[in-house]
């Protein structure tokens, strides 16, 4: 999976860079803002706007969900190439959605480095953010203009249903981190999950299959796969977390058991506090129900977590979620190699380091 990502990685950035222009310039903002009644001041709005855009994505970052957009786009029978630009929209918007993220949990590093509202103030990530929502909806009316009326209005209409989506589980997410004395069960937790990342995930699919104009079963069959992918690829983010911290406090400083230390109400957490006895649990909650923490006392929560079995408990919860993303591809014939690739991301999301 690592070198698909990485074969494909050149193009993307390439396409990326076709869309939000490194320099401002009087044709760029016109192209997606209209014409300027007065004249712009190129300088503040290069400040502004498109040196936060890019801050952060040079910074990198995995490009998987455009990179799986691909392959169902090989998987429909289409070249990918020529679609390099729709794989931008998913891309973009889960930029957007990081750095909004980030604000509202108030983190530290992003992509290892300050998140981005560290290194410009918070209204400005948080314009960025917005703009990468809407950067990228552009693309459909600008790219391949041949692409029919009602395709263009299917693919509209579904990234809005997603992205509200996506925005209940957000919801959800803050909610739970604000109210602290509510217990979330898995179930819950999946569902929040399913919404917050599975949406995006179900961006991708819906997205490669609509441009291409597959049947409504093989839409929602891929939409499927790609949902339960995201959850196992988020159960697998909140795996990291805990396991990147177990024994080295000190060492990664505010990124140091940061779920933990935002009172994240993870499937881990969620497990150690039903498995743990009362005590126990009780310290894990006032742990994270606390503002602020020492590093011993997020050693203390993540040991709980580690002596709790719940990360073997996650691990095995997002497998078998793979399981079941894999089920829902069987049978719709896809070519051995796609079949393959497919296959792959449903591991990579949740054997990967970064
Ligand atoms: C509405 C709203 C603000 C929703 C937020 C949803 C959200 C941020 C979910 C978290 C998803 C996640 C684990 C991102 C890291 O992705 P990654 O590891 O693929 O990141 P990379 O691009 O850096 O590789």
């Amino acid at each position: 999976m690592r070198e698909t990502l990485g074969e494909w990685r050149p193009a993307i950035d390439e396409a990326i860079a076709d869309l939000v222009p490194r320099e401002v310039e009087g044709e760029y903002l016109e192209d997606f803002f209209g014409e300027p009644t007065y004249e712009y001041d190129p300088e503040g709005i290069q400040r502004a706007l498109s040196d936060p855009l890019w801050e952060l994505l040079d910074r990198g970052g995995k490009r998987w969900r455009a990179v799986l957009f691909l392959v169902f786009i090989d998987a429909f029978g289409e070249d990918p190439e020529e679609y390099l630009h729709y794989a931008c929209i998913p891309e973009i918007l889960h930029n957007g959605t990081i750095i909004v993220d980030d604000v509202e949990d108030e983190a530290a590093m992003r992509r290892g480095e300050p998140a981005l509202h560290h290194v410009f103030d918070e209204d400005v990530a948080l314009n960025a953010g917005n703009a990468m929502y809407f950067l990228p909806l552009k693309i459909l009316t600008r790219e391949q203009t041949d692409l029919p009326a009602d395709r263009r209005l299917a693919a509209y209409d579904m990234l809005m249903d997603e992205l509200n989506r996506t925005h209940l589980g957000q919801g959800m997410d803050i909610c739970w981190h604000n109210e602290s004395e509510v217990r979330v069960t898995p179930e819950q937790y999946l569902e929040m999950c399913a919404c917050k990342t599975g949406c995006l995930g179900r961006i991708v699919a819906r997205l490669a299959a609509i441009l291409t104009d597959q049947p409504a079963d093989v839409e929602e069959a891929v939409a499927s796969y790609a949902e339960l992918t995201a959850v196992a690829f988020q159960i697998g983010d909140d795996i990291l977390d805990v396991e990147n911290s177990l024994g080295r406090a000190g060492e990664f400083g505010k990124e140091f058991g940061n779920d933990v230390r935002e009172g994240k109400k993870t499937l881990l957490v969620i497990h150690a506090i039903e498995e743990s006895d009362p005590e126990t649990a009780r310290r894990l909650e006032a742990i994270l129900e606390a503002d602020e923490n020492t590093d011993e006392e997020i050693g203390e929560a993540l040991s709980i977590l580690e002596e709790a079995g719940s990360i073997e408990y996650a691990r095995d919860h997002a497998l078998e979620l793979a399981a079941q993303a894999r089920g829902e591809i069987d049978g719709l014939g896809f070519d051995p190699e796609i079949e393959r690739q497919l296959r792959e991301f449903t591991e990579f999301v949740i054997d990967r380091d970064v």
